[in-house]
């Protein structure tokens, strides 16, 4: 591989495919992935993007000049410390790693699995036994070796086992739970197990808009493949739907309330539904959702049940025990945070200043990184916000919400994806799941009301890696989420603005491991020690006055000033502070907080 002209001889060639970025227009194409096709393949003078593709791009010439082989029966593994495959007795030529080479690469993926005789991760897709055709799909779709996620669901899931997965946002998830049921579906209809054509597999999810991208992305793979599928989301004609379905489908992809509505008023065979997936089980096991879900799955005879999302509590866990036995739960990556690959800047707006403030980042060229999403907390927001952005910026924005109808829905994403607008305005519709893959921006016009909702909003900025932007307004009246947002960019190593971390809603929350950390306030600049017991004192200097308080308000009288005085007045309070020792102790706090002033 020659580096082209412009890359910078130190720089390492990528290894991988999704390390490489998109291509600009204009700009080369890796013959093989699209992506951006920054070298030249020696052997051919194809543009590639990395050493997987050149790989690929090789293996396909080398394909075509040989006799085709069954993939599945002559794997000729690599032997790089990257060369893993199951141990499969369906493929006993496939070498096999020793148990504690796997728990080696498991940590290294960052996967962690909990359960009895979890099998074996893979690390190709040709390594355990799916159709050849869905291979094909597979390197066509640019899916040239499995995501973490993917390579230990894959084989756990063709094991026939329950699963419960959290991964984060942008990771794959998908795909590890359409390619066994595909794999699953063509098997069965190929050995003519059964001659009815009830369907196969239940795919369910929380939003219209994501069951119809899990469903397209179903058919790409699928396609060629004895598998057909049928979506089955509100909005669209239920006669259809039930035609569908009629006709011989193998997968149904629904949101729970339309798929109880059809099932309810039409009889569906679901005698040989085998798998039955959750996405996004957190929301579909929560009040509102969880009754249908259960329903749905109680008219099912004994499937495996497959269930994930990138956040998942106690609660969901609870309940998934109730939807399977001798589960295996596996969590790849740093699930129930944002996407490490995301920057998350947290401004502090008050409600009044927000449209102002969005219009001044619309505008900007700096900070306007183009296609964007909004998020906002109510549908009647969405409609105000996207016509005031048009008016105050003259860019061409859309809204999305419940109360559209579905066609509505779709034409707003239809002209935002294809690239006709570059702003949407959306309420959570768009919040989970959604692989919206240009965005790199999404700004968070309203916090969503929980913790998890703004892990998988924020989550919309970047895919399998890439780097995005989350930019999130905040305030006062977010307060309900204070605590848990602070924990979250603290871990993230993002700046926590004053106010939030000053904020008496999030005492008690460290602002950092380490126990040192500077502030700054104006003029005065503060290096606060904190207390091991988190018992945060807050410091103010707002409009030249100095406020001094802590958990314990008692222990230090508030004092106005002017700035100067304030900061004479600190001085004063520091050697006060220092010279009643004792006395700070004896008010309960159990370290001595030490201020400094730095000027
Ligand atoms: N093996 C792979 N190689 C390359 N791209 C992949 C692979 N698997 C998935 N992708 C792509 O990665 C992107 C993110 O995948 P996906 O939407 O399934 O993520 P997810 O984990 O479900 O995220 P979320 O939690 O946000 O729903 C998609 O564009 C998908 O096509």
């Amino acid at each position: 591989m020659e580096q082209g002209e412009n890359q910078s001889a130190d720089l390492p060639v990528k290894e991988r495919c999704f390390e490489q970025r998109e291509a600009l227009p204009g700009e080369p194409r890796c013959v093989v992935c699209g992506r951006y096709g920054e070298y030249i393949c020696d052997q051919t003078d194809d543009d590639i993007c990395s050493v997987e593709c050149k790989t690929i791009l090789l293996a396909r010439i080398a394909a075509k000049t040989k006799p085709i082989v069954k993939t599945s029966k002559h794997v000729n593994l690599p032997l790089g410390d990257e060369s893993f495959c199951i141990k499969d007795t369906n493929f006993p030529n496939i070498p096999t790693l020793a148990d504690s080479l796997i728990t080696a690469l498991r940590s290294k993926l960052d996967i962690c699995v909990e359960g009895e005789a979890v099998p074996n991760p893979i690390m190709c897709f040709s390594s355990c036994g799916l159709p050849e055709k869905l291979v094909n799909n597979l390197e066509i779709a640019g899916y040239c070796m499995p995501t973490p996620v993917q390579m230990q669901v894959i084989p756990a899931s063709m094991s026939n086992r329950s699963l419960l997965v959290s991964a984060d946002t942008g990771s794959g998830k998908t795909a590890s739970f359409l390619i066994p049921i595909i794999a699953h579906c063509s098997r069965v209809r190929s050995q003519q197990c059964t001659s009815k054509l009830g369907p196969l597999a239940i795919v369910l999810a929380p939003t219209r808009e994501l069951c119809l991208q899990v469903e397209e992305q179903a058919k790409v793979l699928g396609k060629g493949l004895p598998f057909k599928t049928a979506l089955v989301v509100g909005g669209d004609p239920l006669a259809q739907q039930i035609y569908r379905i009629e006709n011989g489908i193998e997968l149904i992809v629904g949101t729970p309330g339309r798929l109880i509505d059809l099932l309810m008023k039409h009889n569906v065979d679901l005698t040989y539904v085998s798998i039955f997936v959750l996405d996004e089980v957190d929301c579909l096991l929560e009040r509102g959702f969880r009754d249908q879900a259960m329903q749905i799955f109680r008219s099912l005879s004994q499937p495996q049940v497959m269930m994930f999302s990138a956040t998942l509590h106690l609660e969901a866990e609870k309940m998934s025990n109730s939807l399977a036995k001798n589960l295996i739960r596996i969590s790849c990556g740093n699930p129930s945070r944002p996407n490490k690959s995301v920057k998350q800047v947290v401004i502090w707006v008050e409600s009044k200043k927000k449209k102002q403030k969005i219009f001044e980042i619309l505008k900007s060229k700096q900070h306007f990184k183009p296609p964007a999403v909004v998020f906002v907390s109510s549908r009647v927001g969405a409609d105000l916000l996207s016509e005031a952005i048009t008016v105050a910026t003259g860019l061409e924005v859309v809204s999305i919400h419940g109360e559209k109808t579905m066609n509505e829905r779709r034409e707003s994403l239809r002209r935002f994806l294809t690239g006709e607008v570059s702003v949407i305005v959306s309420t959570g519709v768009l919040g989970r799941g959604m692989d919206l893959l240009k965005v790199r921006q999404v700004i968070l016009f309203d916090i969503p009301n929980s913790i998890d909702e703004y892990i998988h909003q924020v989550g919309r900025a970047s895919r399998m890696g890439d780097e995005g932007m989350a930019v999130v307004f905040v305030n006062e009246e977010d307060r309900r989420i204070f605590k848990e947002l602070v924990q979250v960019l603290k871990t993230a190593g993002a700046p926590i603005p004053r106010e939030l971390a000053n904020s008496r809603y999030t005492a008690g929350v460290s602002l950092g491991n380490e126990r040192k950390r500077k502030l700054s306030y104006g003029s005065l600049r503060l290096k606060i020690c904190l207390p091991k017991d988190k018992s945060l004192v807050f410091l103010e200097v707002a409009s030249g006055a100095l406020r001094c308080g802590s958990l314990h308000q008692s222990l230090l009288p508030c004092c106005n000033a002017t700035q100067r005085k304030a900061e004479k007045n600190m001085a004063v309070f520091i050697q006060k502070v220092s010279q009643n020792e004792h006395t700070f102790r004896s008010q309960s706090l159990n370290q001595m907080l030490f201020y400094y002033v730095m000027y």
